[in-house]
């Protein structure tokens, strides 16, 4: 299907922005060179290319379930959906956020997962969901979840080690016993919306790490100190991988949660409907938000070097999270001046120059 399976070339005209490649396999094998490329593509920009990671098949399969979700009638899905008060999981419809200042509506919608349910369906954890994702809970949901779950843990532990903790710490913070806001995303955006610009505003991720696969281009990062958007090309069978804030507040800063947004794809692209699928770790619902100073002194020592409180954010994973998603609810818009639904570890004001 045009826009899932088969899509026109990325152009090569648009501003780009090269990632480093981490092999999965070699990390997970414990090769060193291997680790500190992971190690610095997590410190410097955040994000990187993994290669031999094998979920591409599942990550194709959760689209296909994502692609009958989000084709239910609105009214169906509208039973889902995430609900102003910050919810994660379920179905975002279209026009419940607000992109940007001018309270401008958002236009694309989520199937968003959570992983608890999958991993514990039929028992319920959070919520219901449409009996078209039930149906394929086993079968596709559920093999997507557990793989991308090895995968995130293993990148964890790896960075748990370099930043000097002992082992297993940060796996403490992520408990599959604990409930957590753990997801699975699936996004669908429009094809040619005139005079679009903006699909998902500039934000840093509110989790730990993000595995995400997508197919058309439309993903841009802000480099650190650059004043202009980049585009991350997507690249058959690499996945996206990305630091969200909870990595970044329990490292006290060394590991960073780097501003991205989503754009219509460039060129012939952006006359297809935009498919992309992620997996969201999240820390548990209770764990606190806080630099794990106590632990290691690399991160005591980086944390001591912020801005009083930056690292001892005082809320838990669930607050920050619904902090976050209830902000940028569209019902909860309060004008211009109140909008900061993105802002998150990101407090650098953006520059002029990139508020397209
Ligand atoms: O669809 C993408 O390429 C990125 C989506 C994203 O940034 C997010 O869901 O947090
Ligand atoms: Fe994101």
């Amino acid at each position: 299907m045009p826009g899932l399976t088969t899509f026109p070339p990325f152009p090569d005209d648009v501003p780009t922005h090269p990632l480093l490649v981490v092999d999965y396999e070699l990390v997970k094998a414990g090769n060193e060179a291997e680790i500190e490329k992971l190690w610095e593509a997590a410190t410097q920009l955040g994000f990187w290319y993994l290669k031999n990671h094998g979920v591409d098949a599942e990550a194709q399969a959760l689209l296909e379930v994502g692609r009958k979700a989000l084709s239910l009638p609105l009214e169906e899905k509208l039973k889902y959906e995430l609900g102003d008060e910050g919810g994660s999981f379920g179905i975002k419809t279209a026009g419940v956020q607000a992109i940007d200042a001018d309270g401008t509506r958002d236009k694309i919608e989520f199937l968003n997962v959570s992983q608890d349910d999958a991993l514990a369906w039929p028992e319920v954890v959070h919520r219901a969901y449409p009996d078209i994702v039930n149906a394929h809970m086993h079968s596709a949901v559920r093999p997507f979840m557990e793989k991308s779950l090895a995968v995130n843990n293993t990148l964890l532990e790896v960075l748990n080690s370099k930043l000097g903790l002992p082992p297993g710490t940060i796996a403490s913070f992520h408990d599959p016993m604990d409930p957590s806001s753990s997801l699975s995303r699936c996004i669908r955006a429009p094809p040619c919306v005139p005079n679009e610009k903006l699909f998902i505003p500039a934000h840093t991720d509110y989790g730990s790490l993000t595995f995400l696969h997508n197919r058309t281009g439309g993903l841009q990062v802000l480099p650190p100190g650059a004043n202009q958007w980049y585009y991350v090309k997507p690249i058959p069978g690499l996945a996206i991988c990305n630091v969200g804030d909870a990595l970044n507040i329990f490292s006290g800063g060394i590991l960073r949660s780097n501003i991205h947004r989503v754009v219509p794809p460039p060129g012939e692209q952006a006359a297809l409907e935009r498919w992309s699928v992620g997996f969201f770790t999240r820390p548990s619902d209770n764990a606190m938000l806080r630099a794990i100073s106590d632990k290691s002194a690399l991160i005591a020592e980086a944390a001591a070097k912020g801005e009083p409180g930056k690292f001892e954010t005082g809320a838990n994973a669930k607050e920050w999270v619904m902090r976050r998603t209830g902000g940028l609810r569209y019902n909860n818009y309060k004008g211009a001046g109140g909008w900061n639904g993105w802002k998150g570890t990101e407090d650098t004001p953006l520059p002029e120059a990139t508020k397209a």
